[in-house]
């Protein structure tokens, strides 16, 4: 349902995070203000820019310093944490290695995701099993040995979905020596804070995610706690941390073919908070009459915008308005997205209150969240 807005707003939430861990914070003035300009930005574009925080500009900024280091590591050691279906989908794609639209997109990632224990969701979770790789492991290509197929003699012992939880036990405990290791010399010092560091951002972008929807939920007529429970009270995340080559980058051949950094999509969670380079403007959002509009960056605010799951939840009374990127500068661009999204196995509909305020008939059907990211993440590479 999104309008034709021309901008987008700015809301400055700390009003909302005073009063989260208030009981009766659906009462206060403030925070009504904010549910109101959240309400509509959500109705009008499905995107905002979120000021007030509380997260300090110097992790924002270190955390793309990192990810700036990772990407300027040469090709060979960057694949060392490379993505397949062995690793869950987490780690390193290259440039054209994910496909929107049936396009190849002109960007390079590591895509994280929560960490998925054997067995954690069942077969629904099954190509999502492991846990996210934040070193370059010169030993790594030993791990994935204890995954491969074996000679006959050897898989009839080990069926692959016990080779499958030896290698996640493996790749557990190396991360867990890793952490004990500082400076040893095999721990790799490219770059050496990175896992520390997102931990901490990702600690913090969960927790202050998971306060916005709060205020959503207050701006959908619900109680805060709406979104806790069965359907978000665990919630699963996905973090990307992406890099777009500069357009003048000869280095990069299909360059040449294509300009899109990343194609036309919707993000598939509830709330995704982009924390992206101050200098480059090229993240940009659809409205209703087709046009692009740049998000243009604002230095120290995320752009916030919403999920499928969101849509769905809200009865299409929220957009999961469609953006895309498009790197049109000489320069190197970084971005790094964090997504929170329902409880991994919700089945997710609209709700109640929403059906009630959008004409009392159940627009969107159901869906279950794990599905809905597996499905994609399925379509999403060529390997
Ligand atoms: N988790 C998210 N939102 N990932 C977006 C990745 C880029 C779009 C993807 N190839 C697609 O076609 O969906
Ligand atoms: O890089 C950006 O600004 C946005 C990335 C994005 O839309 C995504 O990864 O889903
Ligand atoms: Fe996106």
């Amino acid at each position: 349902m999104a309008s034709n807005f021309k901008t987008i707003p700015i809301i400055d939430i700390s009003p909302l995070l005073k009063k989260s861990d208030d009981p009766t914070m659906s009462e206060d003035k403030g925070v009504l203000e904010v549910c109101n300009l959240l309400d509509r930005a959500c109705k009008e574009a499905g995107f905002f820019y979120v000021k007030g925080h509380g997260i300090p500009d110097s992790l924002i900024n270190a955390v793309k310093d990192v990810t700036r280091d990772f990407f300027d590591l040469p090709y060979d050691e960057k694949n060392k944490i490379k993505l397949s279906a062995v690793t869950g989908y987490r780690g390193y794609q290259r440039i054209g290695e994910n496909i929107t639209l049936g396009v190849p997109d002109m960007h390079e990632a590591i895509d994280c995701y929560r960490e998925v224990t054997p067995g954690m969701y069942g077969a629904l979770g099954k190509s999502l099993e492991g846990s996210n790789m934040w070193y370059l492991f010169w030993f790594r290509p030993a791990a994935l040995m204890v995954a491969k197929p074996r000679p006959c003699w050897v898989r009839t012992l080990l069926i692959y979905q016990k080779e499958m939880y030896i290698y996640l036990l493996f790749h557990r405990a190396m991360n867990l020596y890793m952490d004990k290791c500082d400076n040893v010399d095999f721990r790799p010092s490219n770059p050496s804070n990175f896992k520390p560091l997102m931990e901490e951002y990702l600690g913090l972008l969960k927790d202050l995610s998971r306060r916005i929807m709060q205020g959503i939920s207050i701006a959908l007529s619900g109680s805060p706690n709406m979104f806790e429970g069965e359907r978000a009270g665990d919630p699963f995340w996905v973090m990307r941390i992406i890099g777009y080559p500069a357009l003048s980058d000869s280095t990069n051949a299909m360059k040449l073919d294509n300009d899109i950094g990343c194609g036309a999509h919707t993000d598939y969670g509830l709330l995704t908070l982009v924390n992206q380079d101050d200098d480059i403007t090229a993240l940009q959002v659809r409205n209703r009459s087709g046009e692009w509009i740049s998000a243009v960056p604002i230095p120290g605010t995320f752009v916030c915008n919403i999920g499928d799951m969101l849509k769905i939840l809200s009865n299409g009374l929220y957009e999961s308005t469609l953006h895309r990127v498009i790197n049109s500068s000489p320069k190197y661009r970084v971005s790094v997205a964090f997504f929170l999204e329902p409880n991994f196995d919700a089945a997710i509909e609209p709700l109640e209150c929403c059906v009630q305020h959008t004409g009392g008939v159940a627009k969107l059907g159901r869906a279950v969240y794990g599905e809905h990211l597996v499905r994609k993440v399925l379509t999403n590479f060529v390997m």
